[in-house]
Order: structure tokens, then sequence, then C-alpha cells
């Protein structure tokens, strides 16, 4: 199956299927006939787990860039890295980077190509479920030690080669971790899809569901995208649950947290916000924790810090203007909005939320 992505900036396909990058590598050969050497930036996990099958997947030669496992891969120093291999390989605008990894890979990659002689093409292909969400629309960063993501650029790939076969080395937690955008998906678009979610265990779906759900996402968010490239309006409603999720994700140092885990508890966060400010139920709010908790989502991480310790991540949030922060809050499941919010009634649901998890079974 072929989504197409039509960004303002730059248009391409999402090419997504089971056992399909062989094949989706062949159908891109003009493009790689155009360039004139291939990199490929991964990860140790995912090379030890996948590198086999890209290796036997991708026909074109490459020289492959192996950076350490997981968050800490979106440094500045991995980041230099990064473009000290390219210029000792003598890369040239021509050349052509690949990101083969999760989100992390993915983001780290991406700025890499934005930023390498002012920008050089780039293919994303994603190894986690979590990875429908960042290989496609752009978002490109590192982290800074005082915020998440906020170095960083709007840079489209060429392409996204998705082939769920590599999902199936994927751990656990990092299934739990990438479900939390596909839940997100679905909370900002579709009732009925997020109530097919809330019937089932979330980290045991089988493959052709997992297919069809990771489409779903990537399309809800491909129409957001082309509506709004650089997040001035609507884009703002892919950040459900990120401005406290990253301020938790931030908090507990980057990789303490998979990203997924911190923004489940923005999410449920976000739903306790929207009581006060639209329709959302205490009753729904409470079947969607102790949906996320059975399913195996921890949110012990919220005991850890203290509300004055999560709030100067939460004023460093990138859609807060002048320290007026934004939440993106749903007015129903499927309809969201964003709205100022002020810092007091931050700390007032972030009592709530202690609150529910500790009074709720
Ligand atoms: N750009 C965006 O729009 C966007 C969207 C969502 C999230 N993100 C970013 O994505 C990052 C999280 O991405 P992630 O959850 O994919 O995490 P990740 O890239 O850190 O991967 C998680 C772990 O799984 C391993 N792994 C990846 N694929 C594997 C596979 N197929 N088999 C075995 N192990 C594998 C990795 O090595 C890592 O240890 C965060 O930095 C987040 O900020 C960006
Ligand atoms: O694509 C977007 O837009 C998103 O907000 C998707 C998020 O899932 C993702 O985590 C993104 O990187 C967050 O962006 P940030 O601007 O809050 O750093
Ligand atoms: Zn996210």
């Amino acid at each position: 199956m072929k989504i197409p992505v039509r960004a303002a900036s730059h248009q391409y396909e999402v090419v997504i299927g089971n056992g399909i990058l062989k094949e989706a590598f062949e159908s891109y050969k003009e493009l790689f006939q155009r360039v004139d050497q291939v990199i490929v930036l991964t990860d140790e996990h995912v090379w030890a787990a996948q590198g086999d099958y890209f290796t036997s997947s991708c026909p074109y030669a490459f020289d492959e860039l192996i950076m350490p496992a997981g968050e800490s891969c979106k440094s500045f120093d991995n980041f230099h890295a990064a473009h000290t291999f390219l210029l000792e390989k003598k890369c040239t605008r021509k050349s052509l980077l690949i990101a083969f990894g999760g989100g992390a890979v993915g983001d780290l990659a991406g700025f890499v190509a934005a930023t390498y002689m002012r920008g050089i093409p780039f293919i994303q292909v994603p190894t986690t479920i979590l990875a429908h969400d960042s290989a496609v629309g752009g978002k490109t960063a590192i982290n800074h030690a005082l915020g998440k993501n906020m170095i960083g650029a709007f840079y489209q790939p060429e392409a996204v080669l998705y082939d769920i076969r590599l999902l199936r080395s994927l751990p656990v937690r990092e299934v739990l971790s990438g479900m939390t955008e596909v839940i997100k998906h679905a909370m900002i678009s579709d009732p009925v899809w997020l109530n097919e979610l809330m019937e089932q265990n979330v980290s045991r779906l089988d493959e052709p569901t997992l297919a069809d759900y990771l489409a779903k996402g990537v399309s809800v968010k491909a129409h957001i995208v082309e509506k709004d490239e650089t997040e001035q309006s609507v884009r703002k409603f892919l950040n459900l649950g990120h401005t406290y999720g990253h301020a938790i994700e931030a908090a507990a140092g980057y990789g303490g947290l998979a990203h997924g885990e911190a923004v489940m508890i923005g999410l449920v966060y976000c739903l306790l916000l929207s009581e006060r400010h639209g329709s959302i139920t205490r009753e729904f709010t409470t079947r969607f924790y102790q949906f996320a908790r059975s399913n195996g989502y921890p949110f012990d991480a919220v005991h850890m810090y203290t509300f004055a310790q999560l709030k100067d991540y939460l004023l460093k949030d990138k859609k807060a203007d002048y320290g007026e922060l934004q939440f993106v809050l749903l007015e129903e499941i499927g309809k969201p909005y964003v709205k100022k919010i002020e810092l007091s009634e931050c700390e007032e649901i972030d009592a709530e939320l202690r609150i529910l998890l500790s009074e709720v079974e």
C-alpha cells in the first residue's frame, strides 16, 4: 500500500506492507541512480537485530554508520559524529542518507540530512511501531539538556519504506511505547477506532491488524501535515499528550522513560484537563487509564517528580507563547483543539492525576 504525503515543501509516499523492503527499494531505482553514494545511519540494536535483513533487501551499495541505541543518539555529540563521518566519506550534495531505525535514529538522521551541506536527500526506513509517526511529516531534531527536541528542522524525506516485518524483533516495551502514538492518532480522529483499540491487548495485535492500524495512523498524520507542515495551526493536534509527556520524559533523563510511556501519561493528563473544558467525562478518563494500566503502561514515574520539578520543562514546550502554555485538548474524542492554560490550572490537574493514579484500581 502507498500513502501519499503532500507536504507544502515536498511530496513523497509512505510504502507500507509486510516483507516489502526489497521491492520498495527497487521501485526507487531512479533516485538511487542519481546519487553518488549511500550512507545508512542506524543504531546498534537495530543493526544487530535487522542488519542482515536490511543488507539482503537493499540492492544498492552503502556504508553504515552505527550509533548508540535509543534516545541517547539524539545528542549534539552524535550529531557532530555523523557529520564527521559524512565528511570523511567525502559525501557530497548528491549523497543519500538512509535512516534505518526507530524515531531516535530517524530524528537524528533527518536533522543530519537537513544540515549536511545545507541539505541532502534522505529516506526513512522505520523499524518501530512508534516510527509510523516519527518517520512521516518531516519533524527532525536532537535534544538539549534544557528541553526535548529543541534543536531541529522541518525537513521531509524522499520516501518512507515501512516494512512491518522489521517489527518482529521489537521488545514488548517498545511495542507498547509505539502503540501510544497509534492511540493518540485514534484519539484525535476517530472515537470508533479508539474504542476498538481500548477493547484489545495492544501489545499483542496480529500483524494484519497492526498493519491496518499503522496505515490508519500514517493517513491521519499525512492529512494533517498536508494542511499545516510547520505547526502553525492543526499540526498542533499531533502534539496531544506531549506537553506534560515531554516534561516527564525530560525530567526522567532522556531514555529513562520511553517516549510513548511518557506520552501515555500525558494523554491521561489531557483527558483530565479536557473534562474541565469539554465533554470528556471522568468515567471515560478512568476507563482509559484502566485500559492503559492493564495493558502494562507504567505510571509510577509521575510519583518520582514534583510539579515544581516538571514546571520548568512545561514552560519550555515549543507551543508555549511567551510563557503562556498551550495544550491540545479534546472537546470530545476525535475533536481536538488548542487552548491556553494557566500554570495554576496545570498544577491542579497534576494533583488530580496523582489522585487518580493512587485511587483507581
Ligand atoms: N519526528 C517526529 O514526528 C516524532 C514523532 C514521534 C516520536 N519522535 C521521537 O522518536 C523517538 C522515539 O522513537 P522510538 O520509540 O522508535 O524509539 P527508539 O528509536 O529509541 O527505539 C527504541 C529501542 O528499540 C530498538 N529498536 C528499534 N527498532 C528495533 C527492531 N526492529 N528490533 C529490535 N530493536 C529495535 C532501538 O535500538 C532502541 O533501543 C523519540 O526521540 C521521540 O521524540 C519523533
Ligand atoms: O509530528 C508532529 O507534529 C508531532 O507532534 C508528533 C509527535 O508525536 C512527536 O513526538 C514530535 O516529535 C513532537 O514534536 P515537538 O515539536 O513537541 O518536539
Ligand atoms: Zn510523539
